[in-house]
C-alpha cells in the first residue's frame, strides 16, 4: 500500500502527519502503532517523534490521535495540535476549528507570525487537572504542588498535573538543567515503577527573567525531545501558580528546538492554557510498504518545504542566542 505522510513540526517536535479524513488506509490501533514504531525510528531515512492520524468527526472539523515513537497513543500533543490546526484549517479554507482530541474538543486559530513568515497557530489546552488520580500517581495525597517525592530525588520539588496527558514538573537551578538528573528520575518513572503506572512527561524549567522561561522535557513514549507544547503550557501555568509569572500574560518560553509563547487562564477556578507557536512542513512523501511489514518501506515522491525551513532557522537562530545569553549569564 501506499501512505502519503507531511512531515511537520512545532519548536522541532516533528511528526508525521496520516490523513484518514482524505485517503481510507483501513488502519486499526494495532497498525497505527506499528506505523509509528517503524516511522519513527531515527535509523530509518524517516524518524520522528510520533504520527498524528487526522481522521473526520461527527462533533469537530476533525479528529486528531496522536502516537509516540513507542507506539503508545497519548491523550494530547499541543506542539502536534498547532500543526493539525494548520493542515485542517488550510483544507477546509478556514481561519479557525474546532478538533475532537481524546478527553477534549479543542479549540485552535490562525494567529499573526510569531516571527517573520512562520505559520502561527493557537491552540487550547485543557482541560487542566491537579487530581494525582489524573495522570495517574500513585501517593497518599490528593494533589502534589512544588513538593519533594524521596524516592525520586532528594532535593527537587515537582508538581504534577494533566492537561490531560500526565507532566511532573520541578522549577530547577541551571546546574540541574545541565546535570543527567532529568534523565536519570525520567527513566525511572517511565519503566516499571510504584508511581506512575502510565508513565509521565517530565520537565525541567528555568525562569530566566519574568515573562520568559526555559523548559527541557523528557517525554513518556519518546525520551528528549526539542520541545513538547503540553509540557511548556503545564509548566507556565506551574510558575503563574508559583508567583514566578502572571496569569493573562504572555509567557514566552524558550525549549531546544525555537520558542512559543502561552497565555495561562484561569476561570471558575479552571484553569487553561493559550499555546501558540509555529506550525511548520518540512516535506511531503509517498511511502509504500506492506502492511504486515512496515519496517520496510520505500520513499518515493519527496517534496520539501525549502523555503519554509530557511525562515524557520532564522527563528531558531533568534531563540538560541536569546537562550544563550540568559541561560549563561
Ligand atoms: N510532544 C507532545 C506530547 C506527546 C505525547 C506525550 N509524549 C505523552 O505521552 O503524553 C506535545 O507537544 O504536547
Amino acid at each position: 500500500m501506499k501512505i502519503e505522510l507531511t512531515k511537520c513540526h512545532g519548536s522541532g517536535n516533528d511528526f508525521f502527519i496520516i490523513d484518514e479524513m482524505n485517503h481510507s488506509y483501513d488502519l486499526d490501533d494495532n497498525k497505527r502503532a506499528a506505523l509509528a514504531r517503524a516511522f519513527c525510528n531515527r535509523s530509518t531515512d524517516l524518524g520522528a517523534d510520533g504520527i498524528l492520524f487526522v481522521l473526520a468527526s461527527d462533533v469537530s472539523d476533525a479528529k486528531m490521535r496522536v502516537f509516540n515513537t513507542d507506539g503508545s497513543e497519548a491523550s494530547m500533543c499541543g506542539n502536534g495540535l498547532r500543526c493539525v490546526a494548520r493542515y485542517v484549517c488550510e483544507k477546509l479554507s478556514i481561519e479557525e476549528a474546532t478538533i475532537e482530541t481524546m478527553k477534549a474538543n479543542l479549540q485552535v486559530k490562525n494567529q499573526p507570525d510569531i516571527f517573520e513568515n512562520i505559520p502561527t497557530y493557537l491552540v487550547e489546552i485543557s482541560p487542566v487537572s491537579f487530581d494525582l488520580d489524573s495522570l495517574p500517581l500513585k501517593l497518599n495525597q490528593n494533589q502534589l504542588m512544588n513538593e519533594k517525592i524521596p524516592a525520586l530525588s532528594e532535593n527537587i520539588q515537582f508538581t504534577a498535573l494533566s492537561v490531560p496527558n500526565p507532566h511532573l514538573v520541578a522549577i530547577v537551578e541551571k546546574e540541574q538543567i545541565q546535570s543527567n538528573e532529568q534523565e536519570t528520575l525520567s527513566k525511572y518513572v517511565n519503566g516499571e515503577n510504584e508511581f506512575f503506572p502510565d508513565g509521565v512527561n517530565v520537565s525541567f524549567v528555568k525562569p530566566l527573567k519574568k515573562g520568559h522561561i526555559y523548559v527541557r522535557t523528557f517525554e513518556r513514549g519518546v525520551g528528549f525531545t526539542n520541545a513538547c507544547g503540553t509540557a511548556m503550557s503545564a509548566s507556565s501555568l506551574v510558575t503563574c501558580l508559583q508567583g514566578l509569572n502572571e496569569m493573562e500574560t504572555p509567557i514566552e518560553v524558550y525549549n531546544n528546538g525555537g520558542k512559543v509563547r502561552c497565555v495561562v487562564h484561569e476561570q471558575n477556578g479552571l484553569q487553561s492554557i493559550d499555546l501558540i507557536g509555529n506550525a511548520s512542513y518540512l516535506y511531503r512523501c509517498d511511502v509504500e510498504l506492506e502492511i504486515e511489514n512496515p519496517e520496510i518501506f520505500t520513499i518515493d515522491n519527496n517534496k520539501e518545504y525549502v523555503e519554509e525551513v530557511m525562515q524557520y532557522a532564522k527563528l531558531q537562530k533568534h531563540a538560541a542566542e536569546f537562550l544563550n545569553e540568559w541561560i549563561n549569564a
